[in-house]
């Protein structure tokens, strides 16, 4: 690929987003660093140079224009008041930014005037607070923020949840609506003029990935008496592909099928005459 310059790209190197945001990068066919200690990596064949950031920092370098495209949370994005947006979902790290006090409290998010609330993300929690005219003390903590009522720091938390495994451990409850539901997200800096053509082969690939996540190949045979039972159950995308079989009087299907509910096709398809399904993952799948 020729380009006028490389494009540069933010990429979280710690926490919850790090790995699967390189995964996900690595099958869209970019290279990743392979030592932690790397702090950047140019991908030659594509013309695009990463930078390993904190994912924290991530919005910030893409608000000012420092860098062209970046993967952060959606949280962190909205937590950093940068001047950048979302412009593609990604499908990981999803979780819910929640108030949560001591169980048996029964907090409600009234209740929260004058109290201290601990949390990592104080930008969000106060655009909430201010949304819901709530006037509380906020405590500004850099993790953790589980132990912060425990600790006497606060009487109130609001952190990420993701399984809730760390709150219970804490003996907290969650209360009130989630002040934000969140997923790693592409981040482009707002009104920020045009990008190099990568950018645009980037996104085409990425998104092949998640199509690729939310499908599966399903191949089968069955006889020809049957084949319009079978398409009507997986009807594919643009149909499926019949071919030839060397068995008299059957043939050999493919078709693409939701990754969603795809044990249960497989048992209506078996019952409807479909014989050797086999069910295989795809790297990346273009529509
Ligand atoms: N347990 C989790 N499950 C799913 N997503 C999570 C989880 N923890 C954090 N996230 C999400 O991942 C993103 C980055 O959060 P993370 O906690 O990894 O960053 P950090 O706290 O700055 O890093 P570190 O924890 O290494 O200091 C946020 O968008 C957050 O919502
Ligand atoms: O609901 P759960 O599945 O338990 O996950 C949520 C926890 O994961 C994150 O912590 P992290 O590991 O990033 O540590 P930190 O609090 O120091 O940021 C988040 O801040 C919560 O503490
Ligand atoms: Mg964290």
């Amino acid at each position: 690929m020729t380009s006028e310059r490389l494009l540069r790209i933010a990429v979280p190197n710690k926490g919850a987003l790090a790995e699967p945001a390189a995964a996900m990068l690595r099958a869209a066919g970019y290279r990743q660093r392979t030592d932690s200690k790397d702090l950047t990596l140019i991908d030659t064949d594509h013309d695009v140079e990463f930078y390993y950031l904190r994912p924290r920092d991530i919005a910030v370098y893409i608000g000012r224009g420092d860098l062209d495209l970046g993967i952060t949370g959606l949280d962190m994005l909205l937590d950093s008041g940068a001047d950048a947006s979302e412009i593609m979902q990604l499908g990981f790290a999803e979780s819910r930014f929640r108030f949560a006090a001591r169980g048996g409290e029964s907090m409600s998010v009234a209740d929260l005037n004058g109290k201290r609330i601990a949390t990592s993300y104080p930008g969000l929690l106060q655009a909430y607070l201010d949304r819901e005219s709530v006037t509380a003390e906020l405590v500004k903590l850099d993790g953790a923020v589980e132990s912060a009522i425990r600790l006497g720091v606060a009487d109130v938390i609001a952190d990420v949840v993701d399984t809730g495994t760390t709150l219970r451990r804490a003996g907290l409850e969650l209360f009130g609506e989630p002040i934000c539901t969140s997923e790693a997200v592409l981040i482009q800096r707002n009104g920020g003029g045009e990008l190099p053509p990568q950018a645009d082969a980037l996104r085409t690939r990425l998104t092949s990935v998640l199509v690729a996540q939310n499908y599966l190949m399903m191949d089968y045979n069955v006889e020809l008496s049957k084949l319009e039972a079978t398409k009507q159950l997986a009807p594919g995308v643009e149909g499926p592909t019949v071919s030839n079989l060397a068995k008299e009087g059957w043939c050999a299907v493919r078709v693409l099928v939701p990754r969603k509910g795809a044990h249960l096709l497989m048992d209506k398809l078996y019952q409807a005459g479909a014989r050797g399904i086999l069910m295989t993952e795809l790297a990346a799948c273009r529509l």
